[in-house]
């Protein structure tokens, strides 16, 4: 018997991360061959009415998609694959984009032969504007890494590097927006504090991060020539970076990407 036609996505685990893929997905493509399996039944419904696409539990996600994308916990990944694993075949493209997990990790609870493909993605995916970086396990070829990078291009920037970059990467662009998040938080709150409303400092630095952003991606000039073109001799905002030094602010952000890193090589390391 010839294996079965298989067409389409599953994603597995609608989270944060899965449904920001999700939603980019369907945004571009439809809903047409995309399927959702979530263990909270409630949750599993939302997404499937938000979305138009239809609701499925482990099995019926190997049956309808070719491509399988596991968006679930680092800690329940290996829970999930004991499930599933039985269903898959050398014919689906298994895509994981759990931080830290190998690719070594998961095809060794698969069937031999299942390509892997791990992928760090970013939650700017809600908005098109994701970072996405692919990594090919032992089983993946380039059509493989096609396949994903074609998959993660609906919802913003893909790259590849080798898998021994994905914690570096996970600790960079798959946790960066929350730095940026955090860093505008401390910035509305500096300007409530000068005696601003709440709503006109958010609109004040929300608009200036997404002006900044822009330059950084269009203006060809980097991001030390970009804050040398803002800091007037003896001016406002020499006299803010030199608190930000003295507050050795990068020294701050050098320890967070390295706990960063430190924590996805963790959650990437075998279950007992
Ligand atoms: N949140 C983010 O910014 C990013 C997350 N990731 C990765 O994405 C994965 C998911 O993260 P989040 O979405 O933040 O977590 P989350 O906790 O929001 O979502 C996980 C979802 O998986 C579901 N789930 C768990 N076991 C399941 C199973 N056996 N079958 C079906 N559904 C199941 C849960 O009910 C939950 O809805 C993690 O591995 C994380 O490392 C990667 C890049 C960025
Ligand atoms: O915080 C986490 O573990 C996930 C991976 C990268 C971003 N969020």
């Amino acid at each position: 018997m010839s294996a079965p036609e298989r067409r389409g996505l599953a994603v597995v685990g609608g989270g944060r991360m899965g449904e920001a893929l999700l939603a980019g997905i369907v945004r571009r493509g439809g809903p047409g061959d995309v399927v959702v399996c979530e263990r909270s039944a409630e949750r599993g419904a939302e997404l499937a009415e938000r979305y138009g696409v239809d609701l499925v539990d482990l099995p019926g996600a190997a049956a309808r998609a070719r491509v399988v994308l596991l968006a679930v916990k680092p800690q329940d990944v290996d829970g999930l694959l004991g499930r599933l694993a039985g269903h898959l075949d050398s014919d689906h493209l298994v895509v994981s984009v759990a931080a830290g997990v190998t690719t070594a990790r998961i095809e060794a609870a698969l069937a031999p032969g299942v390509p892997v493909v791990r992928v760090m993605p970013n939650t700017p995916a809600l908005v098109e504007e994701g970072m996405s970086v692919l990594s090919a396990g032992a089983h993946a070829a380039d059509e493989h890494l096609d396949e994903a990078e074609r998959l993660l291009a609906a919802v913003g920037r893909v790259r590849r590097v080798p898998e021994a970059q994905q914690d570096a990467v996970t600790a960079l662009s798959g946790s960066g927006p929350a730095y940026f998040f955090y860093l505008v938080e401390a910035m509305v709150d500096a300007g409530v504090a000068l005696g601003l409303s709440p709503e006109l400092s958010t609109d004040l630095i929300v608009q200036t991060a997404l002006g900044a952003a822009v330059m950084l991606r269009d203006s060809g000039q980097d991001a030390q020539a970009l804050r040398a073109a803002v800091s007037s001799p003896n001016g406002t905002t020499v006299a803010a970076i030199a608190e930000l030094d003295r507050h050795d602010v990068r020294a701050a952000m050098a320890a967070a990407v390295a706990a960063a890193h430190a924590r996805s090589l963790e959650l990437g390391a075998p279950r007992d």
